[in-house]
């Protein structure tokens, strides 16, 4: 068992070499120790708003797609975190850097930010319930297991402690807590209680693996 709850220990245990590639990639350590250059992360941050907006209508879709009213409640908050907190983040910090919401408005979508996205958008589109939150949840959890980590391990004087501190901070947390019980709780009424003896349990691990090797893929984009 994990903070984020059961079925996201067991698949984050499976895909371990990725899930590590993607949470301690150079990318994110250059956030901790403050040596990643600003304009690769600005380019990051153009994309990853450009992913936001397609991320929150793959959870928009997961409205969609659940079954019944609590599951609908818990995806719609999501998207309510994402547009309305989450990407102010991107707006401010590019704003200050002299990039106005034109700017972000008029930019590009990488070929690797497309790929992520429009795989997790057909995970849904194909897939049930299970299928769009399984490649749904290596984006939420991850950034959570990173925020908290940098917040304790990074140096006093990084110029990322804003970015941490919106992944590391109380609403971005309950936000990963509650993306993990969802997860648990869909599992159970669909699954059962043994769900990893489940026909669906390795396709759906896969679908976790695949988005996190995306995630890896994502860290890249500056050098694109
Ligand atoms: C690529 C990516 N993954 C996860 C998150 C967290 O929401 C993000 N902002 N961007």
């Amino acid at each position: 068992m994990n903070r984020y709850g059961h079925a996201f220990a067991a698949w984050r245990a499976e895909a371990q070499p990725d899930w590590d590639a993607y949470t301690r990639h150079p990318f994110v350590e250059g956030l901790r120790d403050g040596t990643l250059p600003q304009s690769r992360f600005l380019t990051y941050l153009v994309q990853d708003y450009l992913f936001l907006k397609n991320f929150s209508r793959a959870w928009a879709l997961a409205v969609v797609k659940a079954g019944d009213l609590d599951e609908m409640r818990a995806c719609s908050a999501t998207v309510h975190t994402l547009l309305d907190h989450e990407m102010s983040l991107h707006v401010q910090t590019c704003a200050r850097a002299g990039m106005g919401p034109e700017v972000l408005a008029d930019a590009q979508e990488a070929v690797t930010n497309i790929a992520y996205t429009r795989y997790v958008l057909e995970a849904g589109y194909s897939g049930d319930f299970l299928d769009l939150l399984a490649a749904l949840m290596p984006c939420v959890i991850g950034y959570g297991e990173i925020g908290l980590r940098l917040a304790t391990e990074a140096t006093p004087d990084t110029p990322y402690r804003e970015w941490i501190d919106t992944y590391a901070g109380a609403e971005y947390q309950a936000a990963c807590v509650s993306a993990g019980a969802l997860l648990d709780s869909a599992i159970r009424k669909r699954l059962g209680e043994a769900p990893e003896k489940s026909p669906r349990w390795a396709a759906l691990s896969d679908r976790f693996a695949t988005a996190t090797r995306l995630e890896v893929a994502f860290w890249e984009l500056g050098r694109e």
